[in-house]
């Protein structure tokens, strides 16, 4: 999107200005409440449950990485709606290629502005499937033992550029524009470094990309469709950010304070706050101004069918695919079919009823490729095995033999890889396409 449009704020369209009074009257005679309509008594309640003096460091390990509000790529949303964030298993078209580009939207703001809060309401709006988050904080450069030091005495500077690797972030980025597989390093902000296993994304329709400096590097704004800056204000974030700084990220309220008035408040005024120019939309209060977030997904929706998107032609694919039957008489001979037990056939009722919900269709899936799995055992080079009973008697069994042996899995094999490990004890997965970072 070209043209600059600033999203209505107080002083914005009559609807805004009815959702403010709402705002407003709900806060009457309540509580306090300030400039953002959160209440008082909201930014203080975090600072309750975290009792004084702060719990000690490590007790705290909630993980709260850049995989930590989706973890394991699933989000629920606060109505409680599973979204799948992953992005989309590359597809191919008949010819080999992979599907169009994703819609990119970025999301730039100050911490604690409400990123992903923003990102995460724009997704559960658009209600398409394939979309994925990706955070800066997943490009936070290795610290060296020094640097680790004055990270834990919050005294390293997270907020400045050089904190993060760009080139890496925009390598990614340009990967998962072209509907690549790319593996992307998990943060974790109680340790100040990457978890030791990277999470595995694909392109999608829609990718979300959002971080303190999404607007940083013009290469990289080249690279979106939107840019979304979330306008929050400054004490609020302050606020905010102790919260969950505090009772999420293991901090202690001097230590973040510090941080804060060090490095934070700093970097946003030089840095981060420059962000707002090179946005198309600016969102005043963050994730609570449903009115522009609301225009926000219009536009999506409204360029992703330019785009030529079509929710209904992958059913209509499916559909194409039940009307040519079963391949059964032309398939070749090494080809095993799965018996149709009645579980099985129970499997695939639920996964193939256009109403059971996604991640119904994601269990059932893992409780099939189970079967696959197990009954792919029996294909396996076994040799016999003499073993003592409990009673010392000898009996002649199996064991797996113990050469390697090498399967591959052309399409879907990530979506087995849950089931592979529940059952082969010592199995290694390989991602042959998939880009190491
Ligand atoms: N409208 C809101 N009211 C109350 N708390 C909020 C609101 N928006 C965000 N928060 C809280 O503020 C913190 C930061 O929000 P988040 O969306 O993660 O911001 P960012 O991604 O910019 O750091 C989180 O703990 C979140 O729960
Ligand atoms: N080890 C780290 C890494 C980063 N931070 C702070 O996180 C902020 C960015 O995350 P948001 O979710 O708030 O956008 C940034 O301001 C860093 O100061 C940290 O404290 N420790």
């Amino acid at each position: 999107m070209k043209s600059s449009m600033k999203t209505p704020d107080k002083d914005g369209e009559k609807k805004a200005d009815k959702d403010l009074t709402k705002q407003v009257k709900i806060s009457e005679g309540v509580e306090q409440s300030n400039s953002s309509g959160s209440s008082v008594h909201e930014l203080i309640n975090g600072f309750n449950r975290s009792p004084s003096p702060p719990a000690p460091r490590k007790r705290l390990r909630t993980v709260s990485g850049s995989g930590s509000k989706a973890e394991h790529h699933l989000l629920t949303t606060k109505s409680g709606r599973k979204i799948y964030t992953k992005g989309r298993p590359p597809w191919y078209d008949k010819k080999g290629n992979t599907l169009k580009q994703p819609y990119v939207i970025g999301i730039c703001g100050g911490s604690a502005s409400g990123k992903t809060t923003v990102a995460e309401k724009i997704i559960e709006k658009l209600e398409i499937p394939w979309v994925t988050i990706l955070s800066m904080d997943s490009f936070y450069k290795v610290l060296n033992d020094e640097e680790h030091k004055q990270a834990e005495e919050s005294n390293y500077n997270f907020d400045h550029p050089n904190a993060f690797d760009f080139d890496l972030l925009q390598e990614t980025l340009a990967r998962l524009r072209e509907g690549k597989s790319c593996e992307v390093p998990v943060y974790d902000f109680t340790t100040h470094a990457r978890d030791h296993n990277p999470k595995i994304m694909y392109g999608a329709d829609v990718l979300i990309f959002e971080g303190i400096l999404a607007f940083h590097r013009p290469e990289i704004n080249k690279m979106m469709d939107m840019k979304v800056f979330v306008d929050t204000d400054g004490d609020l974030r302050l606020s905010r950010r102790l919260n969950r700084d505090i009772n999420e990220r293991a901090r202690d309220l001097n230590g973040v304070l510090e941080q804060y008035f060090r490095f934070v408040k700093p970097a946003f005024e030089s840095y981060i706050a420059p962000g707002m120019k090179a946005a198309d939309i600016i969102v005043p209060r963050g994730g609570e101004n449903d009115v522009a977030i609301n225009l926000i997904v219009k536009q999506v929706m409204t360029q992703l069918i330019k785009r030529g998107y079509d929710q209904s032609a992958s059913a209509k694919y499916r559909q194409e695919l039940i009307c040519r039957g079963p391949m059964v008489d032309d398939a070749p001979q090494n080809l095993i079919l799965i018996e149709q037990t009645p579980q099985v056939r129970g499997l695939h009722t639920f996964i193939r009823d256009r109403r059971t919900k996604r991640d119904d269709i994601i269990f059932y899936s893992e409780r099939l490729t189970r079967i696959l799995i197990e009954e792919a055992m029996n294909f396996m080079p076994y040799t016999e095995k003499e073993i003592e009973l409990s009673n010392r008697q000898k009996e002649i069994g199996l064991r797996k033999n113990t050469q390697i042996c090498g399967v591959a899995i052309m399409r879907a094999g990530e979506t087995m890889e849950n089931s592979l490990r529940a059952i082969v004890k010592d199995c290694k997965v390989l991602f042959p396409k998939i880009k190491r970072i």
